[in-house]
């Protein structure tokens, strides 16, 4: 394709469509930026912005304050000894398990795991056994199931994983399992644990020494109201060493995070919404009540919201064989439920999804909540 001036038209500055719609997308609902975050994207948003003053390690920049973010405000928030920005929680769990594993070892993981939990420990090289759930309609994980798994490795490995993982909540039904239990199951047999809280850092409030993990991640775009990609990663004084080595050729630089991680307009965007982040993970209880009210609505409708019930996160998975139905009649088919939605201003179910979706009730609040559940009710009058 030659660039010319008329291919090039196409690029260029593009509006983004759903903008001022209510927002129930559990990927979404969590980054949306406070207003600081938006003044700050503008402000740090050329490339190394944050390098002004820099002593050759990110973390210990002064100035913008980065160091005293880093290591003085985020492991206090997460509860974790050392903290460390990374580009997503996806690098988080990949740096955590290329360093305290070899190739070839196994790891243990639940099987609501996200796929970037998987695709992480491939990248690394590891094997992978799984802790199953209870399956429909609770899918709920045993703790007890750890200890299982953990044996299972020992049979075929002759030794015990490297590490297990823990997804919490897990991205598909919102299920809060009981960490602390698991972490003291995996510890039983000196395993440690790390902890994938993509869907809980930012939004509830989440202590990695309380519960006993050993690893901790987050995902600023996810879930701490920043412009991603942007994550982060606690690690017990007993494993930073090993996670946060440094380069034999390079001293200040750390090989797992390939040196520097997030440098620019992604980090500025999270301190800048750091204390609101903070403030909201305090509301976390009002989250749950929301999210609860909203799920009665939807039932009351001839939804079912399976996962843990009554439900502890904003994250919530509904079956809805009415909407279903409807799809089956309706002119526009699978997609008559985003349409509908649409033009109604309501973004955030999969284009296309009836018969079962997903969605978040995240700081929708309880005013744009009944808009939502008045819609749904009107959707199904109207096709009755
Ligand atoms: C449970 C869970 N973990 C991790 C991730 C990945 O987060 P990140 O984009 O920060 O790598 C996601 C993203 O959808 C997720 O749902």
């Amino acid at each position: 394709m030659a660039l010319d001036e008329s291919s090039l038209q196409k690029f260029g500055y593009m509006e983004r469509e759903p903008l001022n719609a209510i927002n129930i997308d559990p990927l979404q609902t969590g980054g949306i930026l406070t207003e600081e975050a938006r003044q700050a994207l503008v402000q740090w948003g050329d490339g190394y912005s944050v390098c002004d003053f820099c002593p050759g390690t990110l973390d210990q920049i002064k100035k913008p304050k980065i160091k005293d973010f880093v290591h003085e405000a985020l492991p206090e928030f997460i509860g974790a000894d050392e903290v460390r920005v990374t580009n997503g929680a996806r690098e988080s769990k990949f740096a955590v398990m290329h360093s305290v594993a070899n190739e070839g070892d196994w790891i243990v993981l639940d099987n609501l795991a996200h796929y970037s939990s998987h695709v992480a420990a491939q990248r690394a090289r590891l094997n992978t056994e799984t802790v199953s759930s209870t399956g429909h309609p609770d899918y709920w994980i045993d703790p007890e199931g750890y200890a299982k798994a953990i044996e299972n490795v020992i049979d075929e490995s002759g030794k015990p994983p490297s590490m297990a993982l823990l997804t919490y909540p897990d991205g598909n039904y919102g299920n809060l399992p009981n960490a602390k239990k698991v972490a003291s199951v995996c510890h039983e047999y000196d395993v440690p644990l790390l902890l994938n809280c993509a869907y809980s850092i930012g939004r509830m409030p989440i202590d990695a020494n309380d519960i006993g993990a050993d690893f901790v991640v987050g995902s600023g775009h996810k879930s701490m109201a920043s412009s991603g990609p942007i994550g982060v990663l606690g690690v017990s004084e007993e494993y930073s060493d090993i996670v946060f080595r440094k380069s034999p050729t390079h001293k200040k630089k750390e090989v797992e995070l390939l040196g520097c991680t997030a440098r620019g307009a992604t980090l500025m965007t999270m301190i800048a919404s750091f204390p609101n982040v903070v403030k909201r993970t305090r509301e976390w209880d009002r989250e749950v009540e929301n999210a609860r009210w909203f799920s009665e609505k939807l039932e009351n409708l001839g939804m079912n919201q399976v996962g843990d019930k009554p439900h502890n996160h904003d994250l919530m998975f509904f079956e809805a064989p009415n909407i279903y139905e409807i799809s089956q009649k309706a002119k526009s088919g699978r997609y008559f439920l985003y349409k509908e939605l649409k033009s109604r201003n309501i973004h955030g179910i999969k284009a296309g999804l009836t018969k079962f979706f997903k969605l978040s009730t995240f700081r929708v609040g309880r005013e744009n909540l009944s808009t939502v559940v008045d819609a749904f009710d009107e959707i199904i009058k109207k096709y009755e």
